[in-house]
């Protein structure tokens, strides 16, 4: 597919994310990049993309490599997510590889993605980010599903407070595995979040994966009927901000609980993109 490479609009630690334009459809789509030698996490990137079909994973479009002005470039296409800008007006917020569009929100990101082989199996390598890591990981004992429901958890207070969890050692990764891997504690749960949100982090965030809920049932707790609420009444939300005429955003609204709503960029703003 013959393509244009248009703003960027995200940089994460291994590429460069820009909008891009199909030559031949005008589709508009984005295109993550990087030099081919340092292209291993997004090698791996494209092989899981590929292998999944998911409405809550961003659509794999295929990858190439190019030559931008006598430099190489390795690039994986993919569908294009508006995600939440921060200068927007909304106090809760998104981690950073969960995108929010009107659809609602998709998982980017797989470079430190594997596929499990053996469920609660010894770890054959270690990746991730320390403050989302599971005791057992931290450890490098195993890295099952639970841990999956354990990095849930952290997003989750990611989006409620703006920041990672265990804060307190975000300039020292080495002390944050260790605090989580061999203390008895968890991370700090926001105090503003209703009962039924503490009950479902106390959930997600039990040391003991043997413990922690499973995906299927935290599906049934009644903290995620409230959001069903919640995006009901949303439904009925409309912006008034002659600047903010569509994407999903994720509002904690003061009163213990987070809505969805949905803003339109004016023109201005997508321009400001990259
Ligand atoms: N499909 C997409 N649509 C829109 N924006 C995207 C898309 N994919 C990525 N982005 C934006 O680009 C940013 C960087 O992308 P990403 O996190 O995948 O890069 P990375 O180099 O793998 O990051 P990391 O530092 O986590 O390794 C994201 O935070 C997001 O804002």
């Amino acid at each position: 597919m013959e393509w244009t490479r248009g703003p960027v609009i995200g940089r994460g630690s291994t590429a460069t994310v820009s909008l891009a334009t199909s030559v031949s459809s005008g589709e508009l789509f984005a295109v993550k990049s990087t030099e081919p030698s340092k292209s291993m996490f997004l090698q791996k990137e494209q092989y899981f993309l590929s292998k999944l079909s998911c409405p809550y994973v961003v659509k794999y479009l295929g990858f190439d490599i190019t030559d931008e002005e006598s430099k190489p470039m390795y690039n994986i296409c993919m569908e294009y997510v508006p995600a939440a800008p921060s200068t927007m007006r909304f106090r809760g917020m998104e981690s950073k590889n969960v995108l929010v569009s009107k659809e609602g929100a998709k998982i980017a990101d797989f470079g430190c993605a594997k596929f499990v082989e053996k469920v609660g199996g010894a770890m054959s390598e270690f990746s991730g980010t320390p403050a989302f890591m599971a005791p057992e990981v931290a450890r490098g004992e195993e890295q099952g599903f639970p841990a999956d429901l354990w990095a849930l958890g952290c997003t989750i207070i990611e989006m409620a407070t703006g920041n990672i969890p265990w804060t307190e050692h975000q300039n020292d990764p080495v002390s944050a595995l260790y605090q989580i891997g061999f203390s008895s504690e968890v991370p700090k749960f926001p105090s503003w979040l209703t009962e039924k949100g503490q009950d479902f982090l106390s959930k997600c965030l039990r040391r003991d994966p043997k413990e922690r809920w499973t995906a299927k049932e935290l599906l049934d707790h009644p903290f995620l009927d409230d959001l069903d609420l919640e995006l009901k009444e949303v439904e009925e939300f409309t912006m008034t901000s002659p600047s903010c005429t569509g994407s999903r955003f994720l509002e904690f609204n003061g009163s213990n609980n987070w809505r969805f709503f949905d803003i339109e960029f004016s023109g201005r703003e997508n321009q400001e993109v990259g």
